[in-house]
């Protein structure tokens, strides 16, 4: 019986640039055939990676990589939640933000080379909704911006910020009623992020102190928010300052409920979930295995 560890690729083959033959021919080459007993799939639509995830835990497989952008990740790692799999990354998105706050390397011969080590950690990850996420949740303008770049052919971090810019003029804040750490809030809203990684990805950093296997939420507010205001927020996203800027409030919290007085915008990871007045944002502590550097 073959002693090898089996490893499964679940690979999305719309995201990111590289082609389908790239990504198998680099595995073929990169990866440590001596240590991995190793197996192919692509998904064939939006929603098949939980199940091709599940599938290749119910079967034994010890390790699924992941082989997309944040999209992916997240379909593959909700399929993995709770199980004795871990969830490996090959990075092909635009945004990468939980790659990136791993220490995974963007290139696929990089990325491919921590495989090969195999060393596990458990990390922490979130519920919006009852909706899984590994990197950050939110409502209000940063779900808004993920529901207008879903429907935009082009990618990447300029188009990403043209966006932002844009939009941040058309975009209003509503009014919220906050528990947060037993302590309520009665607050303007235009965004309340939920941080389980430092960053959007793109190096964004909206929780720069996150601490991945913590436990805890680190919830970023923005009351309001003008040109100017956006700027300075951008500006300190960047350079890992949002926690002290003066345009946003920061907690740390175990769980957080939100009533709006109108419905908002939610999203997990990016991925555009659609409109609630209720939220309820909630921690489910180191739930997954993940392969680190
Ligand atoms: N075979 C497929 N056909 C169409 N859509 C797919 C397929 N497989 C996965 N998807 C969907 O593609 C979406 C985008 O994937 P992902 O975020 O990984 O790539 P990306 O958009 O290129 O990356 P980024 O968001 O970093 O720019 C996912 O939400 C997923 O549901």
């Amino acid at each position: 019986m073959s002693t090898r560890t089996k490893i499964r690729f679940i690979i999305n083959p719309t995201s990111g640039t590289s082609s389908r033959v790239d990504v198998e021919a680099r595995i073929q080459e990169h990866l440590d055939r001596r240590k991995y007993d190793h197996s192919v799939v692509f998904t064939e639509r939006a929603g098949h990676a939980p199940e091709l995830a599940r599938a290749a835990a119910g079967e034994g497989v010890e390790i699924v990589v992941a082989v997309g952008g944040d999209g992916t990740m997240n379909e593959v790692a909700r399929g993995l939640l709770h199980t004795e799999t871990a969830l490996a990354i090959l990075p092909k998105g635009s945004g990468n933000g939980l790659a990136r706050h791993l220490g995974i390397p963007m290139g696929l011969e990089g990325a491919l080379r921590v495989i090969n080590k195999g060393k596990t950690t458990t990390i922490d990850s979130g519920q919006i909704n009852g909706h899984p996420f590994f990197t950050t949740a939110g409502i209000g303008f940063d779900a808004y911006i993920s529901s207008v770049f879903a429907g935009n052919k082009k990618r990447g971090l300029q188009t990403y910020v043209e966006l932002v810019m844009k939009e941040v003029r058309n975009y209003r804040h509503l009014p919220v009623i906050a528990s947060i750490n037993g302590n309520t809030l009665d607050t303007d809203c235009f965004v309340m992020a939920f941080a389980n990684a430092a960053q959007y990805g793109n190096n964004a950093y909206i929780a720069p102190a996150a601490d991945i296997r913590d436990g805890l939420l680190d919830v970023c507010l923005v009351r309001r928010l003008d040109l100017v205001k956006a700027l300075n927020l951008s500006y300190c996203m960047l350079t890992k300052q949002l926690a002290n800027a003066d345009s946003a409030e920061y907690f740390k919290t175990e769980r957080v409920t939100v009533e709006a007085e109108e419905e908002m915008m939610y999203h997990a990871d990016g991925e555009y979930l659609g409109k609630a007045s209720e939220f309820e944002v909630k921690m489910l502590p180191l739930s997954l295995k993940v392969l680190v550097p």
